[in-house]
């Protein structure tokens, strides 16, 4: 993806409402094996409710369920118990689907189009008119940074380009709730970055959006709210800064502490029976630090020394 990440001309909305997209209760998959006979509980009894404008993330192990649930809120499995409501209407309902972009964790898409073509067929699907179809595509390819592989098939697409279109594809119908399997999965460090972007300025527009994922920092940038899910249970539900707060402990940040103030600082702390834990200096994260290096080689390309 480029800086120039342009989304499509969509009305902007307020930030989180009480208007809850997504609800379920009691929600339960068990699937049956070939005689009928229960093999695994894939979910057992979730109740969530997911409001309009959040960025809500699924969380767990491996064959935790995350994608069971996903697909029960599309309406591509039938629970076994308990309900999945979608815009207040059932799961299973079809013409809801006109409201959700899905990005699964697996490409679906016909590898002998190029981007062009495989958004074109998606926006046909959808009876887009052939101009409103063209703007679409346009906007959608140069939204996610292929516009110089827009003619390429995909099957010479890299995943990470193969993730990009498939999200364009998951926003041709302009989609009030996004269902988004591991969206940074395969992507470089500045596409994951350009991703989260992307996926923070949706939810600025005033779009829904669930994502499941397994890089966990990913997850602690861009939502607002997660589940923790294992072996079908629902463990943890919350703010993910209120989940993260250690709350018996404070940090003070202050820049030009002389060794003077350090020392009466240390003090104030001891009058007042305090464990001082640590002093140290912020570090960068390892994502910042290689965005700058990256950023700045672009900028001045050449030799650069290490460590400068
Ligand atoms: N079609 C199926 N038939 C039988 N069991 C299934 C089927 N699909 C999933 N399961 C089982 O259900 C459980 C939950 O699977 P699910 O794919 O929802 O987990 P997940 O959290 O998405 O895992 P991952 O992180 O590996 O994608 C697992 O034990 C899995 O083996």
């Amino acid at each position: 993806m480029t800086a120039a990440t342009t989304l499509p001309a969509s009305p902007v909305r307020p930030a989180t409402t009480d208007e809850v997209v997504i609800e379920t209760r009691t929600l339960t998959k068990v699937y049956k094996d070939f005689w009928g006979r229960a093999k695994v509980r894939a979910l057992n009894a979730l109740d969530l409710e997911i409001r309009r404008g959040e960025i809500f993330g699924l969380l767990g192990p491996n064959g935790s369920g995350k994608s069971t649930t996903i697909k029960l809120v599309l309406g591509l499995l039938f629970p076994t118990n308990g309900r999945a409501l979608v815009f207040g209407k059932e799961a299973t309902e079809v013409t809801k689907n006109e409201r959700i972009g899905y990005l699964p964790e697996e490409s679906y898409l016909y590898k002998f189009l190029n981007a062009e073509e495989t958004l074109d067929f998606y926006g046909r699907l959808f009876n887009m008119p052939s101009q409103v179809r063209k703007d679409r595509i346009n906007e959608l390819i140069n939204m996610v940074g292929l516009n110089w592989a827009r003619r390429r098939q995909l099957r010479e697409y890299s995943k990470g380009m193969t993730r990009r279109i498939g999200l364009a594809q998951a926003l041709i119908n302009d989609p009030e709730l996004l269902l988004l399997d591991e969206p940074t999965s395969g992507l470089d460090p500045i596409g994951t970055r350009e991703m989260k972007d992307l996926i923070l300025k949706l939810r600025d527009q005033g779009k829904t959006i669930v994502m499941s994922s397994h890089l966990l920092p990913d997850v602690q940038d861009v939502c607002d709210r997660i589940a923790i899910l294992h072996q079908g249970e629902l463990k943890e539900l919350g703010r993910v800064d209120e989940l993260l707060t250690v709350q018996d402990v404070m940090q003070l940040r202050a820049r030009n502490v002389t060794p003077e103030c350090e020392a009466e600082l240390r003090a104030v702390l001891a009058r007042h029976n305090t464990e001082l834990l640590a002093v140290e200096r912020p570090t960068l994260s390892l994502e910042e630090l290689f965005l700058n290096i990256v950023r700045e080689s672009e900028a001045r390309p050449g030799k650069r020394a290490p460590n400068s």
